[in-house]
């Protein structure tokens, strides 16, 4: 084992990897992109694949929900793996009205109310950014596969269930954030104190302004595009 959490030997990842929250998600892509893949990781269940897409070598990790997990991943992705760039691939719940399900969202910027970047290096700011250079491939990406993507400010939350649903609000208004997630500020945190790249496209799964929710069938065909948009972006970095 090289790592408490990663089973893999040293060489088994590319330097790009995709990052959703749900392991079996990493699966599907790995089954429906992937060529030459191999299963490089499955302590704790936590599925990694390597393989290449359009002859370019890529590796697809899920991430578990929440800060504390994919701090962990990618801390070991970056620092024992050697991986350069990591692009997240979930979902989010929309805080915009302008946001409709399945829309796909590229943060351009994080906020976090987490302690994750006081804990872990004394930097108490509560925004991170993303790699600009994988942000602009993946803009270029979209407009290539004519994919409509919107970009804007992200709320990376600690907590699932809110006392106070309408909480969302105070968010949106105060800080922009147009829809919520669980892990893009701490994968960004860990990118920016390392020196590596990260970005973080999310599909809008539900709405917290409408309530209304994705069906797992949609979830799938929607979540492709994202994928699309992701992996296209890798064979022509
Ligand atoms: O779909 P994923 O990537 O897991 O992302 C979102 O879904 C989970 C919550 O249901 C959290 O991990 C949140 O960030
Ligand atoms: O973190 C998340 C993801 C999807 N929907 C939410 O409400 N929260």
């Amino acid at each position: 084992m090289m790592t408490p959490h990663i089973e893999a030997a040293s060489d088994a990842f590319a330097k790009t990897v995709l990052m959703p929250g749900d392991p079996l998600r990493a699966k599907f892509i790995a089954e429906h992109y992937l060529d030459n893949v191999k299963q490089v990781n499955q302590v704790r269940n936590m599925l990694a694949y390597t393989g290449t897409y359009q002859g370019v070598p890529v590796s697809v990790m899920g991430s578990g929900m929440g800060m504390p997990s994919i701090g962990i991943y990618s801390w070991e992705l970056f620092t024992v793996y050697e991986v350069e760039h990591i692009i997240r691939i979930g979902s989010c719940g929309a805080y915009s009205p302008e946001l409709n399900l399945y829309d796909v969202l590229l943060a351009d910027r994080v906020f976090s109310e987490t302690t994750f970047g006081t804990v872990q290096n004394g930097d108490p700011n509560p925004f991170r950014s993303p790699s600009p250079e994988l942000n602009q491939r993946l803009i270029q990406s979209a407009h290539a596969l004519s994919l409509p993507l919107k970009t804007g400010t992200v709320h990376s939350c600690d907590v699932f269930y809110r006392e106070n649903s309408q909480d969302f609000q105070r968010i949106l208004h105060t800080h922009q954030a147009l829809a919520v997630e669980m892990e893009a500020f701490a994968l960004f945190h860990n990118a920016q104190v390392l020196g590596k790249h990260a970005a973080c496209l999310l599909t809008v799964s539900d709405s917290l302004v409408t309530a209304e929710a994705a069906s797992p069938e949609a979830r799938q065909t929607a979540f492709t595009r994202m994928m699309d948009i992701a992996l296209h972006s890798i064979a022509n970095a």
